[in-house]
């Protein structure tokens, strides 16, 4: 805070009279010295020229509005008998014309000239104004001087769009109800979504019909149940031994069985569920094809209850495995900021318990111990689910009425309750009236309901309200989209979500689609027309490539999209070739590294990889290329390779022999050429962890090392140092550069130099060692990890309370740690100066062995102090 000016140091504007320390602040637009002024209890209306009013004539908004909330006297008139709100509707403030408008300031005044501040607002164009005085009641046939309406003076200067809005208020006699339309109501918003999630033919679909079943179409539902299924309970013995043999028995395959009708894409449906009112309905396929967009819908919210669906039929080592795909595929698509209010409830489902030797108690409820058991066990396996439901609802899916439904319908209740009053004061009439007018839109964009903002913007003025602001229409759109009615993404606007679902995603990402799309996966718009003349082309492009499934580049002057999901192209023997001279000298350039996911989190890299493929096409273009070097990106399926003049970058998907999955970057270049190498494997790997990080930003992933002497000599499958060995080695080496860790298949030892700094030890000037670093240069993801497992207390106490006690943090500033609505941990790992060294070492001490392996694994192993972009 700078020192207030002394009433000594004024300062004229107009030369003439002296100005207080606040006028020349507000004057000056020093907005921390009319606060720290304002804050003295100094006065605020010295005139004739106050303080708000030199604000206002230098623009200075946010100075007006600090004025404006400190109590300013917003009538008073200057020098030349302008009130704020004269200036203010001159300058186009809307900002502060609204808070004017809000704070009751007298609008039928006029200035020395006799004009009225929408005359003021007409003349100078500022359309947002005149509709927010017109929202704010001012009497639209005031007239200056010579007897002229602000509808004329408007068509006067040239400002048509504000005369005609003026018109069609006066001719519509709508304006009072329009402004009305505006006002929040106590009317509670609360529109529940439940997603439901689960492998293919586990009963999903089953399910919500069930769920959204009257009493009637129940008794139908059952009867159909019980036609399509094609076996009776079995015993316990028998069903084990049929299950041991089935192809199920692989947890992780998505096929659907071809019995039944699999869901295309994303149904999404309103449901009017008895007692509990709408419910947005959001079925994922378990087909895999279409996890890649999954994550544009899986966003936390508080209004949405997860169901994760699995068969009790199948094995339990398949339950278990499934049920922890699902829990961690929604973990890790969580967004960034965590904020405890932010997530509504995952629930467990176990379906098909009518094809166990399971019985109902007196209740009417089924008693499943082995449902219970698989929680339990995944519990285990991920300790830190938020609001994991502490019971499994097990049910035959096809039979509405019964208990098990009771039972999600009051849980769906509780949640509707426990989000009623956060949700009064958002329910507008303008949201009701859109909602009618979507109906009749949908009907208009049925062929393709795609709008683009700015169209959207438009019509709602035209058709629902002249009067909304841009910000009223912006919250209406963020209500609309949380709600389910329509799709926001990024200029565009999807009008019909369900279409969105089924007709876009569930066709373009269909099996049937992707048997027969090109094989390189490479369309120009034209190519496109061609092919899927049903659509038009370059909507439908446009909306694809907001949803991350394609990228435009420039081929020899054309433009064409390439599509990395629909890549089926094999990949080609010598892409790796160990002949090539230029990497076979002595002292050529080997180097790699192998990105996993954190353990129990299998298979995830799949829908993520044509996401990082797009990533590396679009720095390929924008970033790769820039330093005089052509780079030449060759993308197939699960596979690119990068190369540059000299350097070739390899990354491929692969699954490691105990079935988890990891992405596998190896580069080259010939002798002395460490440098280049370094920091072009860095900026590949920043790449394609940004890939990951917008498909899955709560994906915490490991850097394991590939053997340089293995890839040196082209092992086919090289060893790779784990994250957790690297880590601890350099915790516990007294000098990083000292070490050397030994290969296990190979029983060769490496030194650390050569795996991570391509043999050249220049490069460590360059770099500060991982332990050594700051805990705040973790990544978001393990900070959220930590968050989920220290902030719940422990019975020993051994939680983040008193990991801060240990770090030394004061009494004091753990009590401002302290908080019942975000994360303590979080808090406590941007507030603490200790190093990930040290913060492993003190969970270690603590006993909290899970959360220190997690530091250990995804701790980065170096951070590059000055960044070369090479
Ligand atoms: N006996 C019995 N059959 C069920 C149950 N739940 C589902 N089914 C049957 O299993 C088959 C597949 O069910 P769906 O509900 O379509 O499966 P889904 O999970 O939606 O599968 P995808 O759409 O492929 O993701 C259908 O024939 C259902 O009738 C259940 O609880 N008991």
């Amino acid at each position: 805070m700078s020192a207030p000016l002394s009433r000594a140091s004024s300062y004229s504007p107009s030369g003439s009279i002296e100005l207080t320390p606040l006028q020349l602040a507000a004057h000056c637009g020093n907005i921390q010295e009319v606060r720290y002024l304002i804050d003295s209890g100094v006065e605020l209306d010295n005139g004739p020229d106050t303080a708000l009013h030199l604000a206002l004539r230098k623009h200075h908004s946010a100075i007006a509005l600090l004025l404006l909330e400190a109590g300013a006297n917003f009538e008073l008139k200057d020098t030349h008998e302008d009130c704020p709100i004269h200036i203010a509707c001159t300058f186009g403030l809307l900002n502060v014309v609204h808070t004017l408008c809000a704070l009751g300031c007298r609008l039928e005044i006029t200035n020395s000239r006799d004009l009225y501040p929408l005359h003021l607002a007409a003349k100078n164009g500022h359309t947002h104004v005149v509709r927010c005085l017109c929202a704010a009641g001012c009497n639209l046939d005031v007239r200056y001087a010579d007897n002229i309406r602000a509808d004329i003076t408007a068509l006067k200067y040239g400002h048509n769009e504000i005369a005609e809005l003026l018109d069609k208020l006066r001719a519509t006699g709508q304006r009072d109800a329009y402004a009305r339309q505006l006002v929040p109501t106590s009317k509670p918003y609360v529109r529940l979504s439940v997603h439901v999630l689960g492998h293919c033919g586990v009963g999903k679909t089953s399910l919500i019909k069930s769920l959204g079943a009257g009493l009637f179409s129940s008794l139908f539902r059952r009867s159909g149940s019980l036609q399509s299924n094609k076996s009776r309970p079995s015993s316990p013995i028998n069903s084990q031994i049929e299950m041991d043999i089935t192809s199920r028995q692989n947890s992780l395959t998505f096929e659907s069985a071809a019995t039944y009708e699999s869901t295309k894409g994303i149904q999404v449906q309103n449901l009017d569920i008895s007692n509990v009112g709408d419910v947005v309905v959001w079925d994922f396929s378990g087909q895999e094809n279409y996890f890649p967009v999954y994550h544009h819908f899986l966003r936390p919210s508080p209004q949405t209850l997860t169901l994760v669906v699995f068969n009790l039929e199948d094995s339990p080592v398949v339950q278990v495995k499934q049920v922890c795909f699902w829990i961690n595929f929604i973990m890790t698509r969580e967004a960034h900021e965590w904020s405890s209010s932010d997530f509504g409830q995952i629930v467990l489902v176990a379906t098909h318990v009518d094809m166990t030797r399971a019985i109902k108690n007196q209740h009417g409820e089924w008693v499943c111990p082995d449902a219970q058991t698989t929680l339990e066990t995944v519990e285990k396996l991920i300790p830190d689910v938020p609001y994991l439901h502490p019971t499994v609802i097990v049910m035959d899916s096809n039979v509405p009425a019964s208990q098990p439904f009771k039972h999600l319908k009051s849980m769906l209740l509780t949640l509707k309750h426990d989000n009623l009053e956060k949700t009064i004061g958002v329910w507008t009439g303008l949201l009701d009236s859109t909602l009618s007018w979507l109906i009749q839109l949908r009907k208009e964009y049925e062929q393709f309901p795609v709008m683009y903002k700015k169209t959207f913007y438009d019509s709602i003025r035209t058709n629902v309200n002249l009067l909304a602001s841009d910000n009223h229409i912006q919250e209406l759109l963020h209500q609309l989209h949380n709600m389910g009615e329509i799709y926001c993404i990024n200029r565009l606007i999807v009008i019909s979500v369900s279409w969105l679902g089924v007709q876009l995603i569930g066709e373009f990402l269909s099996s049937e689609f992707l048997s027969n799309v090109r094989a390189t996966g490479v369309y120009t718009a034209d190519d496109f027309q061609a092919c899927f003349n049903q659509f038009d082309a370059l909507g439908t492009l446009e909306l694809l490539e907001a949803l991350e499934l394609c990228i435009q580049c420039e081929v020899d002057g054309e433009i064409e999209y390439e599509f990395p999901i629909y890549n089926q192209t094999e990949t080609l023997s010598g892409l790796w070739d160990s002949g090539d001279p230029r990497y076979r000298t002595t002292g050529a350039c080997y180097g790699g590294v192998r990105l996993y996911a954190s353990p129990n989190c299998h298979h995830l890299f799949t829908s993520v990889f044509p996401h990082i493929q797009i990533e590396l096409r679009r720095a390929t273009i924008e970033n790769f290329s820039n330093n005089d070097n052509d780079t030449d990106l060759y993308q197939w399926y699960h596979g690119s390779k990068l190369c540059t003049i000299t350097l070739e970058t390899l990354i491929t998907l692969g699954e490691d022999e105990r079935s988890s999955q990891f992405i596998e970057i190896k580069i080259r270049g010939p002798r002395q050429t460490s440098q280049y190498c370094f920091y072009f494997l860095e900026n590949v790997i920043d790449t394609i962890l940004q890939g990951v990080a917008h498909v899955c930003p709560g994906l915490v992933t490991e850097r394991h090392i590939l053997s340089v002497q293995q890839l040196r000599i082209h092992c086919k499958d090289p060893y790779s140092y784990p994250s957790d060995i690297l880590c601890t080695a350099m915790l516990e080496s007294e000098s990083t550069l000292e070490i050397a860790l030994q290969n296990t298949e190979s029983e060769k030892f490496e030194s650390i130099v050569m795996l991570v700094l391509f043999d050249d030890v220049d490069l460590v000037n360059n770099i500060h060692w991982g332990c050594a670093l700051k805990v705040q240069n973790l990544s978001i993801a393990v900070k959220l990890k930590l968050a989920r497992l220290l902030d719940p207390p422990e019975s020993h106490g051994r939680d983040w309370c008193l990991l801060a006690l240990r770090l030394g943090l004061e009494p004091e500033k753990i009590a401002t740690v302290e908080s019942h609505d975000s994360s303590c941990t979080m808090r406590l790992l941007a507030l603490t100066d200790c190093t990930i060294g040290a913060l492993i070492a003190n969970l270690q001490e603590l006993g909290r062995n899970d959360a220190s392996e997690v530091v250990l694994r995804s701790a980065p192993l170096f951070k590059i102090v000055d960044h070369v972009t090479v």
